[in-house]
């Protein structure tokens, strides 16, 4: 099997003609983290859903773990694993009697279930919590039980909707861990979709960016970040600028490129970042625009997101202020602050 995840042309419209997934087409291979990455409502679930037989597309095909997810959906379900964004785990029972009654569901029997559930706990950092009513859980161990829960029959690929939404660094952290590990030691294919930047920087080999149901970049996270040439400018004004003044200003600046204004917000590319900042600056003053901040940044994965959707994927997201992707990526590498002016 070349790939563990096959899907090619995926067509999904709902009810109300939204068009969710529209010629949508990934990848995976054993071994692999995919970062499905994407805004609200870019069809990340949806996809999901079709690959682990939940629904099925109007158009396209797809396959998982070696077998049609459309003719052969009894087979795809046993060998593949989900972690859904809403934990399947009963609160009221134990972590290990939550992980029992799972491979139960797969068939599995006495000796080896409960084997496999001490293998996962433990392997789990869930060890000393086993027997603990899982609602006493913090959110990091609810997580971490989940992607038991989805491992307990030995999957080989393996679905995680968004693993660390609601997680704290800490807990992100160790997660991020186990899911490299997986892919590391267990050679499993991961789907991972994810709202954050960062974590698919992070975590994914490589990362599909999805827009309005469409794959519209894919590669290495370094690979993407490398096609865009130079720093990111970005500049931001208390009130939105004139497009067409700002367009103008900038635009006879000699090495600074693909101008895009958003509202207060303005980015660009330039070959030497540091270098262009006070020439930007100079020319906005001119054109009696003066700009209130500028910083320069090494491009991140917010940038090429922004060069393929055409907005930025913050503001592409509706997703409330917690559960707002980083910026991570963009500020660390900050490597001038022009600041306020
Ligand atoms: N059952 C449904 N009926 C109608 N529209 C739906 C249904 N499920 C999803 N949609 C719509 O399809 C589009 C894609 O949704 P999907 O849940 O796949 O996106 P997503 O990228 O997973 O978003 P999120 O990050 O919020 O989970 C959205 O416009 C959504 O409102």
């Amino acid at each position: 099997m070349a790939h563990a995840i096959e899907a090619e042309g995926l067509v999904k419209t709902y009810p109300g003609d939204v068009r969710a997934l529209d010629d949508l087409s990934i990848t995976v291979g054993p071994g692999e983290i995919l970062g499905l990455l994407g805004p609200n409502g870019a069809g990340k679930s949806t996809t999901v859903k079709i690959l682990t037989t939940l629904i099925r597309p109007d158009r396209g095909k797809a396959a998982v773990a070696g077998h049609d997810v459309l003719r052969r959906p009894d087979r795809v379900r046993r060998l593949i694993g989900v972690v859904s964004q809403r934990s399947g785990a009963d609160p009221d029972a134990s972590g290990r009697d939550n992980l029992i009654l799972q491979g139960r569901l797969y068939g599995m029997g006495g000796a080896e279930v409960r084997r496999r559930a001490g293998e996962l706990l433990e392997r789990l950092g869930l060890g000393d919590a086993a027997r603990r009513a899982v609602k006493t859980y913090s959110g990091g161990m609810q997580r971490r039980l989940d992607v038991a829960l989805g491992l307990v029959h030995r999957p080989r690929v393996l679905f995680l909707d968004e693993p660390t939404t609601g997680l704290d660094p800490e807990a992100r952290t160790a997660m991020w861990a186990e899911i490299a590990r997986l892919a590391g030691d267990d050679a499993l294919a991961i789907l991972l979709t994810t709202h954050y930047l960062d974590e698919a920087d992070r975590l994914a080999r490589r990362v599909a960016i999805v827009d309005r149901g469409r794959v519209v970049a894919e590669g290495t996270p370094d690979a993407l970040k490398g096609e865009l040439r130079g720093d990111a400018v970005h500049l931001e004004w208390r009130e939105a600028p004139d497009e067409a003044l700002a367009r103008a200003a900038l635009g006879r600046l000699p090495g600074v490129r693909d101008v895009l204004v958003d509202g207060p917000r303005l980015s660009a590319r330039a070959d030497d970042g540091a270098a262009a900042v006070p020439a930007v600056l100079a020319a906005l003053d001119h054109a009696g625009i003066p700009a209130a901040a500028a910083t320069v940044a090494r491009p991140s994965l917010d940038d090429v997101y922004l060069r393929y959707a055409g907005r930025r994927f913050a503001q592409a997201d509706a997703a409330p202020a917690s559960e707002a992707p980083a910026q991570g990526t963009a500020a660390a590498d900050a490597v001038t602050a022009g600041g306020a002016r």
